[in-house]
């Protein structure tokens, strides 16, 4: 049964401590980074999205980046184990509210480290990027989850960004879209279109065709505007200086029967 909830996660008042890694610190303005965490769910909700807050984790600078605590698959979760210590306190509150959401719940376990922000779905396909912080026994426990439900299990290298998703998403049709210099094997995907932006490379398909992108992205919205998409421009400024992107601000849940 379709459904359109999705989990957000207010900033933390620490959110200017959070991790970065592949991009020099740059100052975050808290005021403005709630600004426009608000906006971003409104946007949500403007296009047909209940959105569900998880209990913030105001001692955990990263917690706004809600998508790398849980990967979601047909009705079960599976909560991760982030790579980076100081990220996996986040999970408890998640865990939490997919449970009240009628979830079935599922964990990575030691040694296992994985990042939702690793794990692309394409239909029944789950890319899972194999990064800095997913490691191959977390690849192996995706696997052991989700096959049995019906998904199939690819994984990927990731090697020149944070997670999967920071290099390539997927449009409503399937195409996955990626900046080319940043993705490592752009050949894995069966269907794949160049965009002329990093930022370009994410988006969140909202429905009705419509796509939620960064307002950094300007050549890659005209781009997927005239191949017939509808771009829907938020910005996520402040949470790109700390390497998030659209993505990684929520959690879609498409397929809960409760
Ligand atoms: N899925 C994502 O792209 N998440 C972004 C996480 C950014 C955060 N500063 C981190 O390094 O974990």
């Amino acid at each position: 049964m379709p459904s359109k909830k999705a989990l957000i996660r207010r900033p933390s008042p620490r959110l200017a401590e959070g991790l970065v890694t592949h991009i020099e610190r740059e100052k975050v303005d808290p005021d403005l980074a709630l600004e426009q965490w608000e906006a971003y769910g409104e946007a949500l909700r403007t296009h047909g999205w209940e959105t569900i807050e998880v209990d913030p984790a105001d001692d955990c600078p990263d917690s706004v980046f809600v998508e790398d605590t849980v990967v979601m698959y047909k009705n079960v979760a599976l909560i991760a184990r982030p790579g980076a210590e100081s990220r996996r306190e986040e999970t408890a509150g998640v865990e939490e509210a997919v449970a009240r959401l009628g979830c079935s719940v599922n964990w990575i376990w030691e040694p296992g480290t994985l990042d939702g922000g690793d794990v692309l779905k394409v239909d029944d396909t789950l890319y899972v990027g194999r990064s800095e912080r997913t490691n191959a026994a977390a690849v192996q426990q995706v696997r052991a989850v989700f096959e049995p439900l019906g998904a199939r299990v690819v994984s990927v290298p990731v090697t020149r960004v944070l997670h999967l998703k920071s290099a390539v998403t997927a449009l409503p049709d399937g195409t996955v879209v990626g900046h080319v210099p940043l993705v490592d094997k752009p050949a894995l995907f069966p269907r794949f279109l160049p965009v002329p932006e990093e930022s370009g490379s994410h988006v969140v398909v909202l429905g009705g065709g419509k796509l939620l992108m960064a307002a950094s992205a300007p050549k890659t919205a005209e781009l997927l505007a005239d191949l017939g998409h509808e771009p829907v421009v938020v910005d996520i400024s402040e949470f790109e200086k700390l390497e998030g992107c659209v993505t990684c601000l929520s959690v879609r849940m498409r397929e809960l029967y409760a």
